[in-house]
């Protein structure tokens, strides 16, 4: 568990913010170029990797594998190896250390023991875990397909074809594939169920794993990757742009101006759906080589419509921007969200009704009708997005108290400082 934090008042923005700002590397990123260079025939580095709860857990799980890992600032190195047990993983409340590091180390000769935060044990793992016995890996758990559980590996993983439904998270469908290229006959993962969320971050996956060298077909819910050796090399890391969305809306929330440095012109992350729904909800968007994405504010914020299904780590400082708007919101494909590091709907119900406002869920989203809003104690649920989407509404309502800070060190340690920093240059 992350040690708990006293309450930081969230500060109120004096006038127009005015910044440009660095952010650090993608958690997803970061996190799938040390699984695939983990099982690559030679060392990696990693550069503008991120240094944060959920990265350095995967570090350590991989360490626990047997797999070099040595951190220096933003560039780490990884030293491959034949994954060995016994072992033991902390996922932490990581997604992706719960997903991405099963198949690695159902590679090994022997048990790895999996457990997490007392959230992570709530959070889906089922299709995951029998995909996995499908291909022939034994696994011992209660039957519930969660979390805690201990994979018996044998040294080698057959591999082949297998049906899961991937609709509550599609990182049960990237863990498999990143490590397909080491099972022996690679593996052919079909999915059956209502949609799979999250199509950019597959994208990445299938990227990442072609830049890595592997074979890789994609079909309509189906995806083949044939075995083969990876390649180690350099990895270049993206800054994270799902946590560039609190400061490009900070530009919209005060009617000034934030700029993103580094920002891709071409990405697989799904933060760079900012860019078309900030511009829908009254920003103005530019990007350029050289100075990044700027959102310029233009005094007022609009109401949208908008199906997140693809980008549903945006969910809780949209829904803050939302609730500050001139007219009604409505978020759809998100129901998986409930899922998530918290159930993220009813947390963002919960905390934006205690403060004054009007926000109902749906099946699959939320509704969120603009009010006045007061100041008060804004519940983080150990959910780093929740600390994110609290200082978004402390700009524009004064006297939010933001529960248990520390915890957005899931992916972004810095971010007080750099929210601060934000603010005192406007
Ligand atoms: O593959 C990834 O790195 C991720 C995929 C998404 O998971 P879900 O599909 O479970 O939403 C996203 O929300 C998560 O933060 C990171
Ligand atoms: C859902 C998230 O993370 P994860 O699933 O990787 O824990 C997130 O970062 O918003």
């Amino acid at each position: 568990m992350t040690t708990s934090t006293a309450p930081w008042a969230a500060p109120a923005a004096e006038g127009p913010v005015s910044a440009v700002v660095e952010l650090p590397g993608s958690k997803s990123m970061t996190n799938r170029a040390l699984i695939l260079a983990a099982h690559a025939r030679e060392g990696a580095v990693l550069t503008g990797a991120l240094r944060s709860r959920d990265t350095l857990l995967m570090a350590a799980a991989l360490r626990g594998l047997g797999i070099g890992v040595e951190e220096d600032g933003t560039t780490w190195r990884v030293l491959p190896g034949e994954p060995a047990a016994p072992a033991a993983v902390d996922c932490g409340l990581s997604g992706n250390v719960m997903r991405f590091v099963p198949p690695l180390a159902a590679l090994a000769d022997g048990p790895v023991a999996f457990d997490g935060d007392p959230h992570a044990r709530t959070r889906p793992m089922g299709p995951l875990l029998g995909a996995l016995r499908d291909l022939g890996v034994r696994i011992e758990d209660d039957g519930r397909g969660l979390l805690p559980f201990t994979l018996h590996g044998t040294g080698a993983v057959a591999g082949g074809t297998v049906v899961l439904d991937a609709s509550s998270s599609s990182q049960l469908v990237s863990g498999l594939l990143l490590s397909a290229p080491s099972f022996g006959k690679g593996v052919e993962l079909r999915h059956e169920g209502p949609p799979v969320p999250s199509a950019p971050h597959l994208e990445m996956t299938v990227r990442m794993l072609r830049e890595a060298g592997a074979e890789v077909e994609t079909g309509q819910d189906v995806w083949r990757v044939a075995p083969g050796a990876l390649r180690g090399g350099e990895w270049r890391i993206e800054p994270d742009l799902s946590n560039a969305a609190q400061f490009l809306a900070a530009a919209l929330v005060t009617g000034g101006e934030v700029t993103v440095r580094h920002w891709p012109e071409h990405t697989t992350q799904p933060g760079d759906r900012l860019r078309d729904l900030l511009a829908r909800m009254g920003g103005e968007v530019s990007w350029s080589a050289e100075r990044g994405l700027t959102v310029r504010g233009t005094g007022v914020i609009h109401g949208i419509e908008a199906d997140l299904s693809a980008c549903s780590e945006l969910a809780q400082v949209l829904a803050m921007v939302a609730a500050l708007a001139d007219s009604p919101s409505r978020f759809t494909g998100i129901a998986h969200i409930r899922g998530h590091e918290t159930d993220r709907l009813a947390a963002l119900v919960a905390e934006l009704t205690r403060l004054g406002g009007d926000a109902e869920e749906t099946p699959d989203g939320l509704v969120i009708r603009p009010r006045p809003l007061r100041g008060g104690l804004f519940h983080t649920y150990d959910d780093h997005r929740m600390v994110m989407a609290a200082a978004t509404l402390g700009l524009a309502v004064p006297g939010i108290e933001v529960e248990n800070p520390a915890t957005v060190g899931k992916t972004l340690p810095t971010f007080t400082e750099l929210w601060t920093r934000m603010l005192e240059r406007s």
